[in-house]
């Protein structure tokens, strides 16, 4: 999706923008932006003034006057439509190009008896068992039970390079829209239609399920709030005005109170929330919600999860090492064994490396077995045979304690061999027949690349980076200092992730983790950002607030760029309309009042040409305001990877100060031009 990213200017985004400017003045619509609906309001009397400039009491106005201010009021609040229209509309094209995507294909169904039966991919539901041959579209999202395929995800991620997907494991699942390029698979069906991933991403990038944002709701009260405030003053010195025998007509009134409200954030506010969601897709990250974007601009922890996370984790068996005098042929034996009926990655590398040393083990000899499956929370796999024996591999520290409760022996050259592995970065694994270790299985794994400058940026931020895995202290401490995180977490089950993760935010932290794994799915779900790899299984996915299609782990911090640039933004341009408001009151009321109370001249440093003239001058510049913003808004402030609060600081000056002076040079060369022009 990187790759359709839209110019801002796109002619049929900008012409579909203009016309739902127009649609979006329905009022049932405006209502919802409290500050842009009293805009509205005025412009809907005004728009009755400008016929009878008498309906609300007597008036000394030209009807000129009154159309000119009902003209302007109009484009203030078209101009607020067309930024949020605008910025729904690039999401909008980007969600056209994914439902081409979405098209109905023959999917195959697997029945209880085994026969197939082809049925259109819309009448899938979760839990039915498809066949995918190859070059067929995948019919809706699944895990594979049964075989390997390469598939092509670019209609998904953009990226061309097919990648091999294959049962058990964490590389099991399988998203609807994608293609098998080689091979055939068996898949278990894991949504229902219209729930898909896909259906999801399409309605995300829409905005269709955009909710607002705590923050926002927060800004959107306190500007409604100052709202009223501005009606209960303006209604107010309507008395004070008679008292001075000043005329202040309706229209002069509603020109005033829209002066003086936050009319320009209120007009790009949801703008700059819905352009945010825009970057950080972009990305080609999915954020499922504004809430966890801006979460991860404020992120002070970052918990990563190690294989598949860190490292690419199609984790091999690279080389079995017996100990104590057992011999090299048993070894290898005993870990094909192990490994037969043990469907993870892992597991398959495992036996096609004793294969190709020449290792069989009779089919016969196994098929009674009882499989001990893998788990994470056990750390171990394997059998156990009919006539007794007992079969397992698994972490180091786990074997050991099995074999203790068997009675068993630890083999003196165990720990300094399983050591020799871990420093290496390698996770070793454990063989044992019955209650004696025959050796090591010696699984390697590949740190990505370009991690380790990524997370010095994180630590120049000031965000700690944590590794969170299942493997050993020493693999650990190898692929930690590789990777150059700040500090990891061994032999973690699932619910040590988690604990790992309330610990921080019990200290009142804001936590990011990053996984692919299902083990890591509780953990995605506890942290306030869970970034899930595109790569892993659906139930990390589903658990995540984000998905990274790159299945990059650093992607994070281009996210937390994003949630920093949108809350800067907001707060910027917060900073600026109401910095605007306070200018715009300084350049009207003296023009108002200046007959009345000579003494007024002194704050009369603009010398506009007439009150009309300062009141139509300063609504004007109040509307255009908002389009010359727009760019701001879509693009956000520029940010800069500074500390929080020096860059607040310096951008509370840029647009404080800026927002006081900028209208007042505005305003002033408006005034000129219709001085001239009337
Ligand atoms: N198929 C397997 N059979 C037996 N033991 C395994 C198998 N796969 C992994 N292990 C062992 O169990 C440990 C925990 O695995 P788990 O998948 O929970 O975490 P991990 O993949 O090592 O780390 P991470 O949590 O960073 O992804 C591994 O470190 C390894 O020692
Ligand atoms: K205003
Ligand atoms: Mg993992």
């Amino acid at each position: 999706m990187a790759n359709q990213s839209k110019s801002l200017l796109d002619k049929q985004i900008v012409s579909q923008a203009i016309i739902d400017s127009f649609k979006k003045l329905n009022p049932m619509v405006m209502m919802k932006n409290p500050v842009m609906f009293i805009v509205e309001i005025g412009t809907f009397i005004t728009l009755i003034l400008s016929f009878l400039p008498d309906a609300f009491g007597p008036s000394t106005v030209s009807r000129g006057y009154n159309i000119a201010v009902f003209l302007i009021l109009l484009f203030t609040v078209l101009f607020a439509n067309f930024a949020e229209a605008l910025a729904e509309g690039r999401g909008r094209a980007q969600a056209d190009s994914l439902r081409q995507t979405k098209s109905d294909t023959i999917a195959r169904l697997v029945q209880k008896d085994g026969s197939i039966r082809e049925v259109s991919s819309t009448q899938l539901r979760k839990g039915d068992i498809v066949r995918v041959d190859t070059y067929d579209m995948i019919p809706s999202d699944g895990e594979i039970i049964e075989g390997l395929a390469s598939i092509d995800e670019s209609a998904i991620t953009g990226e061309s390079a097919p990648v091999i997907k294959e049962a058990g494991g964490d590389f099991s699942s399988v998203t609807g829209g994608t293609r098998v390029v080689s091979d055939s698979i068996v898949m278990r069906v894991t949504s229902d239609p219209g729930e898909s991933f896909l259906d999801k991403m399409i309605s995300l990038v829409e905005g269709a399920s955009r909710q607002k944002t705590p923050n926002e709701i927060a800004l959107t009260t306190l500007l409604t709030v100052l709202t009223l405030i501005f009606l209960v003053v303006i209604v107010t010195l309507v008395p004070l005005a008679n008292y001075l025998t000043v005329q202040l007509d309706v229209a002069t009134l509603i020109a005033l109170l829209v002066c003086l409200i936050p009319t320009t954030i209120g007009g790009l506010l949801s703008a700059i929330g819905i352009a945010g969601m825009n970057r950080v897709t972009q990305f080609n990250v999915l954020a499922m919600s504004g809430k966890a974007v801006e979460a991860a601009g404020d992120i002070d922890t970052m918990i990563l999860d190690k294989t598949g996370t860190i490292t690419f984790g199609n984790r091999m068996a690279a080389e079995f090492i017996p100990v104590s005098d057992v011999s090299h042929s048993d070894m290898t034996l005993a870990a094909l064994q192990s490994s037969v009926k043990d469907e993870t990655p892992e597991g398959r590398s495992i036996v096609e490396l004793a294969h190709q040393i020449g290792a069989v083990w009779n089919e016969h000899e196994y098929a009674e077995a009882d499989i001990m499956e893998f788990t994470a929370e056990t750390r171990m796999s394997g059998l156990n045979l009919p006539g007794g024996t007992t079969i397992r591999k698994g972490a180091v520290d786990a074997i050991k304690k099995w074999i203790a409760a068997q009675n068993g022996t630890i083999p003196s050259d165990l720990d300094e061999k399983a050591g020799h592995i871990a420093r290496a970065g390698g996770t070793p694994l454990a063989v044992t027949v019955n209650n004696r270790i025959l050796g090591l299985i010696y699984l390697k794994d590949t740190v990505k690349p370009g991690l380790k400058e990524r997370f010095a940026e994180l630590r120049a931020m000031g965000i700690k980076t944590v590794m969170c895995t299942g493997d050993n202290p020493l693999t650990a401490a190898t692929i930690a200092k590789e990777a150059g995180v700040d500090e990891f977490i061994a032999e973690a089950k699932p619910e040590d992730k988690i604990a790992a993760i309330k610990k921080e935010q019990a200290q009142g932290k804001l936590v990011a983790m990053t996984g692919d794994g299902t083990n890591d799915a509780p953990a995605l779900a506890q942290a306030d950002v869970g970034l899930a790899m595109n790569s892993g299984t659906m139930a990390a996915k589903e658990a995540a607030n984000m998905i990274d299609l790159d299945s990059d782990p650093t992607k994070l911090l281009s996210v937390i760029a994003i949630g920093k640039q949108l809350l800067i933004t907001r707060g910027s341009l917060t900073t600026f309309s109401i910095a605007n408001d306070i200018a715009k009151y300084f350049a009207i009321i003296p023009a108002l009042f200046i007959l009345a109370l000579p003494q007024l001249q002194s704050l009369n440093i603009m010398h506009l040409a007439s009150p009309q003239s300062a009141i139509l001058s300063a609504l004007i510049f109040n509307a255009v305001i908002i389009p010359l913003l727009i760019p701001i808004a879509m693009r956000g402030t520029k940010y800069q990877a500074m500390n929080a609060n020096r860059l607040l600081t310096r951008n509370l000056l840029l647009y404080g100060v800026g927002g006081v002076l900028v209208p007042f040079v505005g305003i002033k060369v408006i005034d000129l031009i219709l001085a001239t022009l009337l």
